[in-house]
């Protein structure tokens, strides 16, 4: 609750602090009880994750979303949606992540959605964080439903190109997207050949699955890692991956 209306100053200020951060993807979908939701939570925020993003691209209602959000509201890290769509917009949230997929071929999820979602955030008094969306390589499910154009994990110019066009738009991040479940990350090279000419923080997502690749992440200018499957499929790991981030072993 302290923090709603100041995830994005509160993020801002927490990377000046810490330089990498750490964001857990809990889908309401995947998650089915209340007990496997608090078991999976309590070790997040205890191996030091920064924020719960909570989203999916299928099965999710807002029914669900409330769900999770209402039991994560003891954690003091900020309760973030990630939406797929206009369906997922709650006032328990803590702020929501705007997405613009910016290599969208469809306006909808350009500017469509935005326009329909804009009054309801007004009128919940929402913090939206203006976060352009980019898909790499391998896209998974959100590049299918959202219409993407992905970029080539070897296509460097073309992500950077993306990156500084959001940055000049004056949004807040980038999130750089493999795609849930990518069988490869983006690559590391990827994100210091753009870290070197952009200014705008990179969060990271999509085929995360071990410490090595995400510590590479973030020696390469990544500033939050965002991991969702792997919370899913092996807790342990998941751990490991938040507590190398955070050299917090
Ligand atoms: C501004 C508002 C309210 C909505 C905009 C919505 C936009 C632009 C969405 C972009 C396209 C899209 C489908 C994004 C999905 C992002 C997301 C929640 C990814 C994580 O979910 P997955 O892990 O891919 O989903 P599954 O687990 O269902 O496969
Ligand atoms: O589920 P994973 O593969 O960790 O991907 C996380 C996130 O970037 C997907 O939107
Ligand atoms: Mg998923």
């Amino acid at each position: 609750m302290k923090l709603k209306g100041k995830v994005k100053k509160y993020i801002l200020d927490k990377l000046a602090d810490e330089k990498r951060l750490h964001f857990s993807l809990l889908d309401p979908y995947k998650i089915k009880t209340e007990n496997e939701l608090n078991y999976i939570a309590k070790n997040l925020y205890e191996a030091g994750t920064d924020a719960f993003l909570i989203g999916g691209t299928l099965g999710v209602s807002k029914e669900r979303l409330d769900f999770v959000l209402s039991s994560l509201e003891e954690y003091e890290i900020p309760k973030i949606i990630f939406p797929s769509n206009i369906n997922l917009i709650s006032e328990i949230a803590d702020a929501l992540l705007f997405l613009s997929l910016l290599n969208s071929d469809d306006i909808y999820y350009i500017i469509g959605a935005h326009i329909v979602a804009a009054p309801i955030i007004k009128m919940l008094q929402l913090e939206a964080i203006p976060t352009g969306y980019v898909i790499i390589g391998y896209g998974g499910t959100a590049a299918h439903v959202g219409r993407a154009r992905v970029i080539p994990y070897d296509n460097f110019e073309l992500a950077l190109a993306y990156t500084l066009a959001a940055e000049y738009l004056g949004m807040s991040f980038v999130y750089l997207e493999a795609g849930s479940g990518a069988p490869e990350p983006v690559r590391p090279e990827m994100i210091s050949f753009i870290k070197k000419i952009t200014n705008i923080p990179l969060i990271v997502g999509g085929g995360i699955k071990g410490v090595d690749i995400a510590r590479r992440l973030t020696e390469a200018g990544a500033d939050i890692i965002v991991t969702g499957n792997i919370i899913e499929n092996d807790l342990e790991r998941a751990i490991k991956i938040i507590r190398g981030i955070k050299n917090n072993w």
